[in-house]
């Protein structure tokens, strides 16, 4: 449903609260495409509730031709390389996804030897694949500078193709740490594989059924950090995060580190409260693109001036994450300046206050969830709010078991 708001009340402190987050989006959806890869026996636990998740689930079980993925990335890249190696397919998404580059693993999945044809745009989807007859090469170098998922997709048929592949990454690598996870969840349905430099080599080996869990997601847990950095006061715990993930996401307690927000990992999970935080920052988003627009908005409400560098990823996002962010933080008169690939929050001259801030989403789940605890300092208005289903559908409710008041415009 579009065109819905609803309206935050302002809230400073958030007396001690314990949240579930969803299950990372990411881990599921490769447990999913090597569950089907390995014949669909394996028992899958805390399985994320996400929408790309269980888009990915939804088409993996059907059997028709053509496989609408929405708007999820993820599911987008894994399936068309899935498809190769399994049946035709046509896959296809909303009208962002259409305009989301796919060249890159196609390009190599064509080498490999499978059909490609683009049904609207040269490079874009929608795009119908034919599987692989034949294996025409068991080497293919493609580009790491534009979007892991096209090496992660590419990675997890490796070992199903009869001659296994070697991948040589070109150019600078960025989310290399989804790479890792890859190669951490292959490792999980008994693929080995290895990677050195810009090397991957993954011999032609069979995929075990297994019994797999699914981590809490660290970059859900991002926007718990900046409830707490933006509040007077707060204690939160997220339940079961822990300290040693597979997820480069898990950056982001370091990060905030700077930013005022001390963790403290315990049984129960990650305990997060405030500390003291620099006037000055300086980070790089290349293992972490998705956590920038969280520090974004916390520097420049708490007066933070932030260096940003490694995020040239986020233009080909679920929207121009830079516009977006442009845009959004002008309302509050911080600006992200850019020069010469890197990016700088200038935050504003006067501390955050207004009779409220209405914020557009731009089909973005990162741009509702990194707006929102700005509702910590004034009244804040979430257009679309329904974007958070893509990553965590229970994000109002967890807002709301915080102790916020929400109310539907
Ligand atoms: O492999 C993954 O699960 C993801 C990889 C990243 O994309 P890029 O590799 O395109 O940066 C990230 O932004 C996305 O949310 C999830
Ligand atoms: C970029 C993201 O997802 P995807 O690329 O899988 O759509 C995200 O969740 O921030």
């Amino acid at each position: 449903m579009e065109n819905h708001t609803l309206h935050i009340e302002k809230k400073s402190t958030i007396a001690s609260t314990v949240i579930e987050l969803p299950a990372s989006k990411s881990i599921a959806n490769r447990a999913l495409i090597l569950d089907a890869l390995a014949g669909g026996k394996s028992h899958i636990s805390n399985l994320s509730e996400a929408r790309d998740t269980e888009t990915m689930k939804r088409l993996l079980g059907s059997d028709i031709p053509e496989w609408d993925v929405l708007d999820a990335g993820t599911t987008m890249r894994f399936l068309t390389a899935y498809a190769a190696v399994t049946s035709t397919k046509t896959l296809t998404g909303t009208k962002r996804m259409q305009e989301r580059p796919i060249k890159i693993l196609t390009d190599s999945l064509k080498e490999l030897g499978a059909g490609i044809e683009y049904l609207s745009k040269d490079g874009y989807p929608p795009v119908k694949v034919t599987p692989i007859n034949k294996q025409l090469t068991d080497k293919i170098a493609i580009r790491g500078d534009v979007s892991s998922q096209y090496i992660s997709a590419i990675m997890m048929i490796a070992a199903s193709l009869p001659n296994g592949l070697e991948i040589e990454l070109t150019g600078h690598i960025g989310s290399k740490p989804y790479i890792s996870m890859t190669l951490a969840v292959m490792k999980a349905f008994g693929i080995e594989a290895e990677w050195q430099d810009h090397t991957i080599k993954v011999p032609h080996q069979k995929y075990q059924p297994t019994e797999y869990r699914v981590e809490p997601d660290w970059s859900a847990a991002s926007y718990w950090y900046s409830f707490v950095a933006l509040s007077n006061d707060a204690q939160v715990t997220l339940k079961d995060l822990k300290d040693n993930s597979i997820q480069g996401d898990r950056q982001i307690a370091d990060y905030m580190a700077h930013l005022g927000v001390k963790t403290l990992f315990t049984t129960e999970g990650a305990h997060l409260s405030k500390c003291e935080h620099q006037s000055e920052v300086a980070f790089d988003f290349t293992d972490c693109p998705d956590m920038a627009q969280t520090v974004a908005v916390i520097c420049a409400a708490k007066g933070i001036v932030c260096e940003m560098t490694g995020l040239e990823s986020l233009r080909i996002k679920e929207t121009d994450r830079i516009l977006a962010l442009q845009n959004e933080l002008a309302k509050f008169g911080a600006e992200l300046r850019e020069k010469d690939n890197t990016w700088t929050i200038v935050p504003a001259l006067h501390e955050v206050n207004a009779e409220v801030l209405e914020f557009d989403t731009y089909h973005d789940h990162r741009m509702a969830m990194a707006f929102a605890p700005l509702s910590t300092m004034v009244p804040v208005n979430i257009k679309d709010p329904e974007v958070v289903n893509k990553s965590y559908p229970r994000f109002w409710e967890d807002m709301e078991k915080a102790g916020f008041k929400i109310s539907e415009l």
